[in-house]
């Protein structure tokens, strides 16, 4: 009989209880005993209702407080020595080193300012794990058992389930080495993990545990072949010191066809493959496999909201059957449904027709069981044929189609994907600007204070009127306008304060788009995001900004920049559609914002910034066909979305919270580019952009944080830039908006670089 299956399921509480436990501790205000009582609730509820759904294999060791990566490292001892120190409780240990440690000074202690680890993404998902730092003075042992304890809390509720691990060849990869071992490489320290990875196997297996899954996400990336070998390697040492473990090694978010040889062979019980993202892998995968190994196939995509195709699913689940036979087939989630959100039947305001084309993590669980019912013979007609209407339904919505963009989007040619002259010509067109040598300008959004957040909340409330809330706004404006004078800036941004958030604020005026109440996903500790949804053919209705630009224009003679979030990103945010191509969603949502921009620019507006902070994101994780073509189009996008405008229109494009490829930033063909800079601590950096064609702005001071750098270091980092880039192309700028700070903390900092900016300007007058 074939199996049904589970990668993880979503930790978060359907009601967000996690995040209100965690910060509720953080605070002060519940004990630790609260917030371990709110855990354990939530692990029995996820694993009863998995139980119920009738999922055979259901994990457990998939909750976690706040990263399942940084439990492994406090698992394994993995706790660089600034943490350790203080000698705190275990929980406080994982929290400090996921969010840093800050306590003031007392009268007898010093104070303490411990940053946290580093926080990255998830391969190519919204989530970010905190990457496990290795030094040559790394040793492992086993800290707690927290799988085991998972393992028994689960068996004591009468469930049986599976402990997830993150695989030994995967957790070192994903780390790095700390500042004092540089030249450490993680992978070298494999044989002395392995030890611990073999005690916590023979405790799962003394506990009861019948099989594991072991993780191993790594395989979809390029990997060299130290790397590859060292999957040999860890999974023999494994096999020889626990014999009995019936390992599953699960692999998601990929293609592992490049890297099955190293696969192959693996004395592993059975194997993972994620077939929603790579349906093409099964031949390969299958061949890879000896007659014993289980083919588990992930066929219900844990990184989207869309219900599954059910009969689709069945007939590949089938195919893999008719290749390997059905005593060695599971049925599976693609991937973890961690990223995704908890339950549907908690959004009361979706529109009927549209809410019925969804599954969040809870129906996903169904969906799992209906397609093992249906393999294994058993009667799920009525479930099938309701399945087929809805997608059927789906397919031919008007909601979905609408021929007047797909049409545009058809006749797409070159004349929309460049700028009328060559960067030289629009240069001297934009002199119009009369711009000073080193211009200085900041990223758009200014602090959303509680008073803003207030007003929203009334206007949404219907306890002020719209009209009152657009004097608000306007004020607002006029505020930050007023703050820009005195603090002596030369390009102005109206200050994003009717902005809830950069993308759900566009999303909201764009047809296409729904919006959840519910749709919470983790995205990293207790911060959760709520992405919007494309549903169907992206257009703009009407304006979307031009009224708070043009207010805010009529309001000073300083230039002011419009300010859009461009077309990759609004994508890379939101939950993409699956019946159309990512290339062409965000052709639709460039041809909308090129609306928007033109209409800027017949309001008057002169400089027009369009955000592109996920364009790194969006990069495929591997070299090859799809990565080639992404950034062919990712790039076009950016610029069918602003190159209708005028030469003297001065188009700006901002990047933050990545490691670009400045070959990326060069196709945008962007006037002026400001990246994030300030936390590069590495001197090779401040090279990458060195032969940026156009203007630059490299970002001067960390918009995280309080701290006011003094004007003698912005003057430094000044000229260590301007001993690489030519003076005429260089802007003055933060990292990125600072809309997180206080007023008077981005007084401070914004003065001392508008004054370090003078000192510079003064030079070379
Ligand atoms: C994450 S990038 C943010 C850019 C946006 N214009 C802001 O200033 O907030
Ligand atoms: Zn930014």
């Amino acid at each position: 009989m074939v199996l049904s299956s589970v990668l993880g399921f979503p930790r978060i509480g359907a009601k967000r209880e996690l995040k209100k436990a965690t910060e509720s501790y953080w605070a002060g205000k519940s004990s630790v005993e609260d917030l371990l009582k709110v855990g354990k609730e939530l692990r029995a509820h996820n694993w009863k209702l998995q139980k119920d759904a009738g999922v055979d294999l259901i994990a457990s060791n998939d909750f976690s407080y706040y990263d399942q990566i940084l439990d492994a490292s406090l698992l394994f001892n993995v706790i660089p020595e600034r943490y350790q120190k203080y000698s705190l409780p275990q929980i406080d240990t994982l929290f400090a080193m996921g969010r840093g440690l800050q306590r003031p000074a007392t009268d007898s202690t010093p104070a303490v300012d411990v940053p946290a680890l580093e926080m990255v993404k998830w391969f190519d998902s919204n989530y970010h794990y905190v990457r496990p730092t290795f030094s040559h003075s790394t040793t492992f042992k086993l800290n707690g058992q927290k799988p085991v304890d998972e393992y028994l809390e689960a068996k004591e509720l009468g469930i049986e389930t599976r402990p997830v691990l993150i695989g030994p060849v995967s957790y070192l990869v994903l780390g790095k080495a700390d500042k004092d071992s540089l030249d450490l490489e993680p992978i070298s320290l494999l044989e002395k993990l392995l030890p611990v990875y073999a005690e916590v196997l023979q405790k799962l297996l003394d506990a009861g545990a019948k099989s594991i899954q072991i993780d191993e996400p790594v395989l979809v990336l390029d990997l060299d072949e130290k790397v590859k070998a060292a999957f040999k390697t860890a999974y023999s040492v494994l096999a020889e010191k626990v014999p009995a473990a019936k390992l599953i090694l699960a692999t998601y978010f990929g293609d592992v066809r490049p890297n099955l040889d190293a696969v192959k062979g693996l004395p592993v019980a059975g194997v993972h493959f994620d077939f929603v993202r790579v349906p093409e892998q099964l031949d390969a995968a299958v061949e890879a496999l000896s007659a014993e190994q289980i083919l588990s196939v992930g066929i219900i995509d844990g990184r989207n909201i869309w219900k599954a195709d059910l009969n689709k699913a069945v007939k590949f689940v089938e195919s893999a059957i008719a290749k390997v036979g059905k005593e060695r087939v599971i049925v599976a989630t693609s991937s973890s449904l961690l990223h995704t959100p908890v339950d549907l039947e908690n959004e009361t305001k979706l529109d009927a027709e549209i809410k019925d084309w969804f599954a969040f993590a809870t129906q996903k669980l169904s969906e799992v069981v209906i397609v093992t019912k249906a393999v294994n013979g058993e009667d799920v007609k009525a479930e099938l044929e309701a399945n087929a209407k809805s997608i059927s339904a789906r397919a031919s919505s008007s909601i979905t189609n609408d021929a007047a963009v797909q049409k545009r989007v058809a006749e797409l040619g070159e004349k929309d994907t460049k700028r009328a002259s060559a960067f030289a010509a629009r240069l001297e067109a934009q002199k119009s600007l009369n711009l000073p040598l080193f211009p200085t300008t900041t990223i758009g959004s200014f602090p959303q204070t509680k008073e803003i957040r207030v007003q929203r909340q009334k206007l949404n409330k219907g306890e002020i009127t719209a009209e009152q809330y657009e004097k608000f706004i306007e004020k607002e404006i006029q505020d930050a306008i007023k703050f820009q004078e005195e603090v002596g800036l030369d390009v102005y941004v109206h200050g994003e304060p009717e902005r809830n958030d950069m993308v759900q604020y566009f999303g909201e005026q764009l047809k296409g788009f729904a919006f959840t109440q519910n749709g919470w996903v983790q995205s990293y500790g207790s911060r959760y995001v709520r992405p919007p949804i494309i549903v169907g053919d992206v257009s703009r209705p009407s304006p979307m900004t031009v009224k708070e630009s043009k207010y805010a224009q009529s309001v000073s003679p300083k230039p002011m920049k419009g300010m859009l979030t461009g077309p990759v990103t609004i994508l890379r945010w939101s939950f993409p559609r699956n019946d159309v191509s990512q290339k062409v969603q965000a052709q639709q949502l460039a041809f909308a914002l090129r609306d928007e921009v033109n209409d800027l620019e017949a309001a008057g507006v002169t400089v027009i910034q369009v955000d592109e902070p996920a364009i790194r994101e969006g990069l495929p994780l591997r070299e090859g066909e799809e990565r080639s073509a992404y950034v062919q189009w990712a790039p076009e996008s950016f610029r069918i979305a602003t190159s209708g405008v005028k030469d003297s229109t001065q188009i700006h494009s901002h990047f933050c919270y990545s490691d670009l490829d400045p070959a990326h930033i060069k196709a945008l063909d962007a006037d002026v580019v400001s990246i994030e800079f300030s936390k590069k601590d590495d001197s090779n950096y401040i090279q990458n952009f060195s032969d940026y064609p156009n203007h630059i702005g490299l970002g001067l001071f960390d918009i995280h944080s309080p701290r006011v750098p003094p004007q003698s270091e912005f003057e430094k980092r000044i000229a260590d830039i301007l001993a690489v880039y030519p003076k005429e192309n260089l802007w003055i700028n933060p990292d990125c908006g600072l809309k997180t700070r206080q007023w008077d903390e981005c007084r401070k900092q914004l003065t001392n670089m508008v004054n370090a900016a003078k000192v510079f300007r003064e030079k070379y007058a």
